[in-house]
């Protein structure tokens, strides 16, 4: 039985898969429930509802509900209601919006019209199974994420799900992260853990504009200790666009890039430790050149065992 208390910045598919492994982890510890900051950069409105996709993968995930073949949504979900909203022509074309997960999105904008908080709302979706994690959003302010191409501005899901981030992208913004306020609770719980741990989740578009909320990244460079994951293996994104996201914001697609990117607390960066894949092993002696003390260990989360395997692996870091 141990007291440790870890706090893990998540979002993506890579976030929940790696959430699922430190819940498995610290129960084996017998050590209390993990706090998850989500990001909520990739929310969005449409056709009247607010989506937030990270949150739903993590909550879906916790609680064994998630499409684990497409990566999004519900399992066993349906799209009677998404065909009525295309033959109205409303909404997006190219993006699929289930009946089940529906549910969901009418339950949180019903609870958001009402008056309630992102995280009051989150907290209420958390309610429904035992997720053995508690999860909160990085922030209640509304900050989506907007990617600047050639081709003009576009929503971070458009870029994605339209265009596959085949529109080389310019830059990545969140209008009005400078004005957003860290959800309640998100500075206490990282102030209180023993352990942040960065997931193997988007660099860019997913761990940024968490750490970009005005007081996170201060908070996590006060820390007890910060371990990031990679998600990068063998030079590759194991999912995902992260290396075309990289690439925009000038940084190599490779783990001891990534490393640097976080950069070493001692030189004012956010990582103490940094978890590696074995195909990476060769790029350690560079993390450590930067100051982060690198751990080599197997990052394919291809089942539960091997999520936990992760998890356990940046908990001894
Ligand atoms: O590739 C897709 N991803 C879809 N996603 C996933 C999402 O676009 C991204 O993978 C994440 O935002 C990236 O973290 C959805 C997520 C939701 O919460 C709700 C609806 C969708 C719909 C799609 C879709 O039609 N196609």
């Amino acid at each position: 039985m141990t007291s440790l208390r870890v706090v893990v910045l998540a979002g993506g598919v890579g976030g929940a898969k790696f959430t699922l492994g430190v819940r498995a982890a610290l129960a084996r510890a017998q050590a209390p429930e993990a706090t998850v900051v989500v990001n909520t950069g990739d929310d969005l409105w449409l056709s009247g509802v607010r989506l937030q996709p990270d949150i739903d993968s993590v909550l879906y995930a916790l609680a064994g509900q998630n499409d684990t073949v497409r990566g999004w949504g519900r399992t066993g979900d349906t799209e009677r209601v998404n065909a009525e909203l295309q033959a109205w022509g409303a909404g997006w074309p190219w993006f699929t919006l289930g009946d089940l997960d529906l549910g969901t999105h009418l339950a949180r904008t019903g609870w958001l019209r009402e008056g309630l908080s992102v995280s009051q709302v989150v907290e209420r979706l958390s309610q429904r199974w035992p997720l053995g994690a508690h999860l909160v959003p990085m922030t209640d302010t509304e900050v989506d994420t907007h990617v600047v191409t050639d081709a003009g501005r576009m929503h971070f899901q458009e870029w994605w799900t339209r265009h596959r981030a085949t529109i080389a992208p310019r830059a990545f913004e969140n209008p009005g992260i400078e004005a957003a306020v860290p959800a309640p609770g998100v500075l206490e719980a990282i102030a209180a853990a023993d352990l942040v741990l960065l997931a193997p989740s988007n660099p860019v578009v997913s761990i940024g504009p968490i750490l970009a909320v005005p007081g996170i990244r201060e908070a996590v460079q006060a820390a007890k200790r910060v371990v990031g994951v990679s998600g990068i293996i063998g030079g590759k994104v194991v999912r995902g666009m992260a290396d075309v996201c990289l690439t925009a914001i000038g940084v190599e697609t490779r783990s001891d890039a990534v490393a640097a990117h976080y950069g070493a607390r001692a030189e004012g960066g956010l990582l103490d430790a940094w978890v590696m894949a074995e195909e990476d092993a060769a790029l350690a002696p560079a993390v450590q050149g930067c100051g982060i003390h690198p751990v080599v260990a197997p990052l394919w989360m291809n089942d539960a065992a091997a999520s936990e395997g992760v998890a356990q692996a940046a908990l001894d870091a």
